[in-house]
């Protein structure tokens, strides 16, 4: 996260300026390397070959198509957990992360706002809220069974192959995509239309409701694309022992790398007992007591999730504050925050050992601040949330001559290329900002660059992100700690406040805002939120913290009344000065 952080934020104007310059010499030059590379009576079976249908692969591969660009992406064979040989069109994002997560963040927060409504007068009957958890994963399975049809259907509108199969890099210019066999049994039941949306005729059927959001990168496809009934997996191939049969070759003249990354797991004893963030987006039921490992975005998120859904939450963590890389008062009144909406939070601490107990459930021994043991006793769950590595063993990189970092992600330059010349990568795999807007923004740029010949640099300056914990948390520009290294003087505007709704809902829950100034120039250089609705907030002023709005400008701004995001515009005092000489 730091990392990511360090980057959104650290890629400001002088580096641009520098990308700016260089970017006539490169355009150049990249359009000689690419003629060169296509010449002396070459064939090419594609302009590109995408490996991954996640949310870069499907962006970059679309819109080098509609550029003019032949184009062919593969991708595994769909399952709600990835694995070497699963995965499925629209990636992480669609199937494993964002969209999932999300519906079940919408799902557990009815909990809060069924105990909110008694506050305002509404009388619950004993045991009219209840909650069917397989109905909930029924409903989510078939909408992401949907998103993909949708996703496949939206691939095939931009005229681009969909192979489905296992891509490897052969060589610089060659992809080799194994067909896997679906011989699982377990899968048989959760497979959606594998085939169904290439095969699909142009939808008529109803559309969704109109209040359904538009995942990135289906336009028109999101309206028409209706939910389909999952059909049969497709036979095996006769006399096959093999889950994998039948690599086919492809020559493509520019290959993008797409593969996105997976759960890191935590290697102690007793992880294999561990769930991780795929498996908890499809637990039968919802866990009664669970730890959660970790304390970035999805530790933070999946504990909001289980605890509004009435579970005994404990977060181990090793750090004294959660969220490491977010400003550090942001980090301090999340902490406060989450204790309040009642997680049970073990800072400082590590996780020894998960075992399990003679009734099935779990033990986890963690090691506190002080150093001594303590034991968890009675999980359900043991949730490790500690990191994602990127999906590239195996995938022939380092063999096609592609420089890897230490952490196997795609060393790449600032237009997302390899040092391989046809070889290009964007999203979770570079290891940069692993955020769904990220990948699609990168995906757009190798798009530009391959298939209208116009070098094209990822901008990542002012990127906003949220974490949709219990309270919400949503961020662009600098923390205080960066803006502090980056610009010297600061002048600081924070307010703390009990948010209407919850002076009568009876939730102990606050709101924190903050909006960090550089002092020299003024201009707003970071805004973080703590509270209900601040991802919907924080994105219309990251556009202006993105062109680089004044404080007085941000003052110069009337009031949307009563409202929390009005307390934005109206923090006149300086609560702090920071300064280098101090
Ligand atoms: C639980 C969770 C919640 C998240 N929530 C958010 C959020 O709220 N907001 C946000 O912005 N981001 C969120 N993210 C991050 C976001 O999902 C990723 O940043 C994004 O999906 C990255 O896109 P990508 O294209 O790089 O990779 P992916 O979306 O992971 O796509 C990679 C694709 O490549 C396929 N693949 C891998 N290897 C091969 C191979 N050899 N051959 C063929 N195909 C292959 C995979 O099956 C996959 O479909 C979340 C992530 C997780 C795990
Ligand atoms: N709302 C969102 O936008 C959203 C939601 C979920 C995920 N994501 C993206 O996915 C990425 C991955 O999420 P994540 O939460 O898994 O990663 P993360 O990097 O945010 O957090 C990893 C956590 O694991 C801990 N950890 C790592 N190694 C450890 C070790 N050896 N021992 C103990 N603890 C260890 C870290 O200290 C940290 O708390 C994020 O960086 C984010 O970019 C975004």
């Amino acid at each position: 996260m730091n990392v990511a952080m360090n980057l959104a934020q650290g890629l400001p104007r002088h580096c641009l300026k520098a990308v700016r310059t260089r970017s006539a010499r490169l355009q150049r030059g990249l359009c000689t390397r690419v003629s060169a590379s296509a010449g002396a009576g070459e064939q090419y079976d594609f302009d590109l070959f995408t490996i991954g249908a996640g949310s870069g692969g499907v962006r970059g591969s679309r819109f080098a198509s509609s550029y003019g660009a032949k184009v062919a992406v593969c991708e595994l064979p769909f399952d709600y957990i990835s694995s070497d040989t699963k995965g499925g069109v629209g990636g992480t994002c669609v199937l494993r992360g964002c969209v999932p997560k999300k519906l079940m963040v919408y799902a557990a927060e009815y909990a809060d706002d069924f105990k909110a409504s008694q506050g305002f007068g509404w009388t619950l009957p004993a045991g009219a809220a209840t909650h069917s958890w397989t109905g909930f994963i029924e409903a989510k399975r078939k909408e992401l069974q949907r998103l993909n049809g949708a996703y496949k259907n939206t691939l095939k509108n931009a005229k681009v192959e969909l192979v489905e199969g296992r891509g490897r890099v052969v060589d610089a210019h060659t992809v080799e995509v194994t067909f896997i066999r679906d011989d699982s049994s377990s899968v048989s039941s959760s497979t959606p239309p594998q085939a169904a949306a290439a095969a699909a005729p142009a939808a008529t059927a109803a559309a969704p409701p109109s209040s359904s959001f538009p995942p990135p990168d289906l336009d028109g496809a999101w309206l028409t694309a209706p939910p389909r009934p999952a059909p049969p997996p497709p036979p095996p191939p006769p006399n096959s022992m093999s889950p994998q049969v039948d690599g086919k070759r492809y020559r493509a003249k520019n290959i993008l790398i797409a593969v996105g990354g997976k759960p890191h797991k935590l290697d102690i004893p007793g992880a294999e007992l561990c769930i991780t963030s795929d498996e908890a987006l499809e637990l039968p039921e919802c866990p009664k007591k669970v730890a959660v490992l970790g304390s970035g975005y999805i530790a933070v998120e999946f504990a909001g999730i289980f605890s509004r859904f009435g579970a005994e939450v404990h977060t181990v963590y090793r750090q004294p504050l959660p969220l490491r890389g977010f400003d550090g008062e942001v980090r301090k009144f999340a902490a406060e925050q989450y204790a309040a909406a009642g997680l049970h939070l073990h800072h400082s601490s590590n996780p020894v050992s998960v075992s399990k107990q003679a009734n099935g459930k779990l033990s986890l021994v963690v090691k506190g601040p002080d150093g001594a043991t303590s034991t968890l006793t009675d999980l359900d769950q043991v949730m490790m949330a500690t990191g994602r590595v990127p999906k590239t063993s195996g995938l022939g990189l380092e063999e096609a001559g592609v420089k890897m970092g230490s952490k196997g992600q795609v060393v790449v330059d600032e237009y997302c290329r390899t040092n391989v010349p046809s070889i290009w990568a964007v999203g979770d795999v570079i290891d940069r900002i692993q955020l769904t807007p990220v990948a699609l923004m990168e995906g757009m740029a190798v798009a530009k660059s391959v298939a209208l010949n116009t070098p094209t640099v990822p901008d990542y300056t002012a990127v906003p992100s949220a974490v949709f914990s219990n309270p919400e948390i949503a961020t662009v520009g600098y923390s205080e700690e960066q803006a502090a290294e980056k610009f010297g003087d600061l002048d600081i505007y924070t307010t703390s406040f009990k948010p209407m709704r919850n002076t009568v809902s009876g939730s102990p829950l606050r709101t924190f805002m903050k909006v960090v100034v550089d002092a020299a120039s003024q201009k707003v250089v970071g805004m973080h939120m703590v509270g209900a609705e601040a991802a919907e907030i924080m994105q219309g002023f990251a556009v202006a913290v993105k062109v680089g709005v004044t404080k007085q400008q941000l003052d110069s701004v009337v009031g949307i009344h009563p409202s929390a995001a009005e307390e934005f515009v109206t923090m006149r005092t300086v609560s702090r000065q920071v300064r280098k000489s101090a």
